[in-house]
């Protein structure tokens, strides 16, 4: 078997902000290979630097020092190809757009005809259990059906990269719950490779293929986690000794990295 090609390959990264403060060190040192198709979760505390991360991969920042690839591209030139979708902490959805309107906002900007335009509306409301709320507005929708119309519109125009933010974390646990077990059976479906921001141990064992733990002051990776559970998962997985195994050392790491002085 062959080792999947890499979509992110990121190098001795750093990045640092200049503020009235003095420098903040998010970034230090970062090295990270993510596969195609992986699950990657982002977990540590705040101020750790999940989202800088994130956000150097989309482009929407520029690392002061290192190196990133990504689908063998500049992430700027990743950009401008659009090679990915984000999925930001609150749904972002124009109230004054129906859901169907939101989700064809990416495709109107990138000029796809009507047609075209109807279809993938069609068959990405299908995909996140949307289908027949299409003409409803976002305020008439629950948080969690909220963020599914998010993830819609992030993978209308098909990107193979799914990068999100936290997305769930705003919603209860039972919501959050269900919502993992969608995401992973589109994963499945979808085959994309996700970078996934969260602050939430089970969430990132249940989700992940790959667990990176970040600490803070500087942000830096503490440790990388390979896991060894089944692609397909349901949630009973939790029960398991081998996902407690795995929430251990994520929760080993977190208290490591973690300064109690904040
Ligand atoms: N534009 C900016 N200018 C200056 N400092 C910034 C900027 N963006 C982030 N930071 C700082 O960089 C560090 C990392 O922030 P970041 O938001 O990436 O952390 P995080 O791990 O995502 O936190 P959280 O879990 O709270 O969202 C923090 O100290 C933050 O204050």
């Amino acid at each position: 078997m062959t080792a999947p090609a890499r979509v992110i390959d990121i190098e001795n990264l750093s990045l640092t902000f200049q503020t009235n403060d003095g420098p903040v060190h998010a970034l230090s040192d970062i090295d990270l290979a993510i596969g195609e198709g992986d699950f990657v979760s982002l977990i540590g505390p705040s101020g750790c630097g999940k989202t800088t991360l994130l956000r150097v991969i989309a482009d929407l920042e520029v690392p002061t020092g290192g190196s990133i690839s990504v689908n063998g591209m500049t992430p700027s030139q990743a950009r401008a190809k659009r090679a990915y979708g984000y999925v930001f902490q609150a749904a972002a959805l124009y109230p004054w757009r129906t859901i169907a309107d939101n989700i064809a906002l990416p495709l109107e900007i990138m000029g796809f005809a009507k047609g075209e335009r109807e279809e993938r509306i069609r068959r990405n409301m299908e995909l996140v259990n949307l289908a027949g709320f299409e003409r409803k507005y976002p305020w008439q929708l629950s948080g969690g059906m909220q963020q599914r119309a998010s993830i819609a519109r992030a993978l209308s125009f098909d990107p193979d990269l799914l990068l999100m933010d936290e997305p769930f974390g705003a919603l209860d646990e039972i919501v959050r719950d269900h919502l993992n077990e969608q995401l992973l059976k589109l994963w499945a479906k979808t085959r994309k490779t996700v970078v996934f921001v969260t602050h939430s141990i089970p969430e990132a064992v249940f989700l992940s293929t790959k667990i990176v733990v970040l600490c803070p002051r500087p942000g830096r990776i503490y440790d990388v986690i390979e896991s060894d559970l089944p692609r397909e998962r349901t949630l009973d997985i939790r029960e398991t000794p081998e996902f407690l195994k795995i929430a251990h050392r994520v929760r080993e790491g977190l208290r490591a990295g973690h300064s109690y002085d904040d």
